[in-house]
């Protein structure tokens, strides 16, 4: 089953001479459940592509159905619900915030859509990140893979139904690659969470139940 279809995604950047068609009509779509991995060179469009999904940023033209939805024909506010309320996203820098503990960082988008934080999962998944002895300490207190398994933990404390990550392993040394890999594998797995990951690590995304290749903002293979 699709939860997300893409439908002729277009996104074209700067005007006249400085046009880049970061997008030329991409469809395609992302089975729930499983792994999708996302692979192509430097430029060709994989970010914008997934910021789209997100709905991180708006296309040229073209659709976006989450779970049947168009997701460009919210208003912004519905937007940004949805985004809070379904979606998970784990970026190369974890965009943590510094002024605030681990534990306020994690459970940030509950907070901040006004709902009951489930501690008893939120509990769960730390211990399964092995973070739960960090939950009062600064970002800034803790080693790289540290900061990855916190914004791993604030994406899934939603319990999204998708989870986007934007080269989550970029800034990790191989040890820690393995281990966020493995655990957002894992999320896959045990929690029936749908990922879709960029990566440039062609182990990682043998990893994977789908690889998609970008080539010049076009999709050159889908299987
Ligand atoms: N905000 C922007 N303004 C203008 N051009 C942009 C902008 N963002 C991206 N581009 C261009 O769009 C194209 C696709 O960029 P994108 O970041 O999606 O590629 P990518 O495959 O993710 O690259 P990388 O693997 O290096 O991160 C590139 O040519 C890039 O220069």
């Amino acid at each position: 089953m699709n939860i997300l279809n893409v439908t002729c995604l277009t996104k074209t950047y700067g005007k006249s001479e400085n046009k880049c068609e970061a997008l030329k009509e991409v469809t395609l779509s992302i089975e729930k459940g499983k792994f999708t991995s996302i692979v192509g060179p430097s430029g060709s469009g994989k970010s914008t592509l997934l910021h789209c999904m997100a709905g991180l940023d708006t296309p040229t033209s073209g659709k976006v159905l989450l779970d049947g939805q168009d997701i460009f024909s919210l208003s912004e506010e519905k937007l940004s619900a949805l985004r809070r309320q379904k979606l998970g996203f784990i970026f190369q820098s974890f965009n943590l915030i510094p002024v605030i503990n681990v534990y306020e960082n994690i459970v940030l988008p509950i907070t901040l859509d006004n709902r009951k934080v489930d501690r008893e999962y939120i509990e769960g998944i730390v211990s399964i990140l092995g973070i739960n002895d960090k939950m009062n300490k600064f970002p800034n207190e803790l080693s790289g893979g540290q900061q990855q398994r916190v914004a791993i933990a604030r994406a899934l404390s939603n319990k999204p139904e998708i989870i986007f990550a934007d080269e989550p392993t970029g800034n990790l040394d191989s040890k820690s690659t393995e281990d966020v890999v493995m655990l957002l594998k894992m999320c896959v797995d045990k929690f029936g969470q749908t990922l879709v990951m960029i990566t440039h690590n062609n182990d990682i995304a043998k990893l994977s139940d789908v690889c998609i290749t970008i080539k010049d903002g076009e999709v050159l293979k889908n299987g």
